[in-house]
């Protein structure tokens, strides 16, 4: 029987009871990753007293510039889960390649991807960063794996969760039974069940994007957005209200807990990439957390889960949170059609520099 008190582990035990002959190989997975999570709570926790604070003077995979944390998570994620043999590969933000368990470790049957620290733009500002993961069974158990063993589609992940560093460490969870959150008692070292069966509200009247895009944004999310900014005398009869932490995980946490819609959507910025959020280690984890949590997760024109990965890092437009707006921007992109002939707003000639509105 688990109570508000619980820890992480009488959780995952109660879970491997409803499913008797389960090996706990999943549970031991959980709880390394989790170990990872304290790990990386506590350096963050440190600030600037640790000299771990700044960039690290590398350009990672993704043409980012790499923060110190980031290479420490990524180097406290492989640590922590490569020697418990039930992993048959890794795959990481901050590592071109999937990562190949040391031979002196047994191979097992689970594939994880993670984003060791999520929104590391907030590091130097002292606001809430994350971990993001995702646990897929590796094709072939005692294999090595490849990069193609990694490219399933999101509806096959067995486990999600992500940690948030804020004012406390909490640990979102689901094995595919509803999301729990864990909260850690630094002292104790511990996880505790803090809320159970978290259930998304179906309405909203708050939305998350970065409006520094809104030329580069498709007519549907432009629409939305813009109906929301007139509100109480706009079409949607209601005023909005906004926010942008820059963290997908504490947006998510947000979101979670008092409901909302996030949007990175698919955009012209970079004619090379479709969106800016990863595939296979933010966007497919969120997306299995926020359905689990009763909310819908799309690209604007299919279902997350179900979008079939090509490449290890592929970005993809990302829309989720409460049922019924996201609903509306889903309907909003099909009555845009596919997009394809449309021009973002910048080179609508009407506005263009010899354009008949012409800005001043
Ligand atoms: O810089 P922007 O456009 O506000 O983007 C913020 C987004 O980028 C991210 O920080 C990307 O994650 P990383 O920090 O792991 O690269 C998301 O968490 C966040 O939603
Ligand atoms: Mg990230
Ligand atoms: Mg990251």
């Amino acid at each position: 029987m688990l109570t508000e008190r619980s820890t992480l582990t009488q959780f995952l035990i109660e879970e491997r009871r409803r499913h008797p002959g389960s090996s706990g190989e999943l549970n031991s997975l959980i709880l390394d990753v989790a170990l990872a999570c304290k790990a990386i709570a506590k350096r963050i926790a440190s600030g600037a007293l640790s000299d771990l604070v700044g960039k690290a003077g590398a350009v990672n995979v993704q043409g980012e510039q790499q923060q110190k944390l980031d290479i420490v998570a990524n180097e406290i994620f492989l640590q922590t889960n490569e020697w418990g043999g039930q992993l048959a590969g890794m795959a990481s933000e901050e590592m071109e390649d999937p990562y190949a368990i040391p031979q002196q470790y047994p191979l097992g049957k689970y594939l994880l991807t993670f984003d060791p620290l999520d929104g590391s733009s907030n590091i130097d500002v002292n606001v809430s960063v994350g971990s993001i993961f995702s646990i897929l069974r590796a094709p072939v158990p005692g294999k090595a794996a490849g990069t193609p063993d990694f490219l399933q589609p999101g509806t096959e992940q067995v486990a999600a969760g992500y940690a948030v560093y804020g004012p406390s460490t909490v640990l979102v969870l689901t094995v595919g039974t509803g999301v729990h959150a864990f909260t850690l008692d630094p002292a104790l070292g511990e996880f505790f069940l803090t809320r159970q069966d978290i259930h998304l509200p179906e309405a909203t009247c708050e939305y998350a994007v970065n409006t520094s895009n809104r030329r580069f944004w498709e007519p549907a999310v432009r629409r939305y957005i813009d109906e929301c900014l007139q509100g109480v005398g706009g079409p949607r009869g209601k005023d909005f209200n906004m926010r942008w932490v820059a963290s997908l995980v504490a947006e998510t946490h947000r979101i979670l807990t008092r409901g909302g819609v996030f949007m990175y959507p698919r955009d012209s910025k970079d004619p090379e990439k479709e969106g800016r959020l990863r595939l296979l280690y933010e966007v497919n984890p969120i997306s299995m957390l926020v359905e689990q949590a009763g909310g819908l997760a799309t690209t604007g024109r299919e279902r997350v889960l179900e979008v079939r990965p090509t490449d290890l890092h592929q970005r993809i437009g990302f829309i989720f949170g409460s049922r019924e707006e996201v609903e509306r921007i889903t309907r909003y992109h099909a009555e845009q059609g596919d997009g394809s002939d449309e021009q973002p707003e910048s080179f609508n000639p009407l506005y263009g520099p010899r354009g008949l509105f012409q800005a001043r």
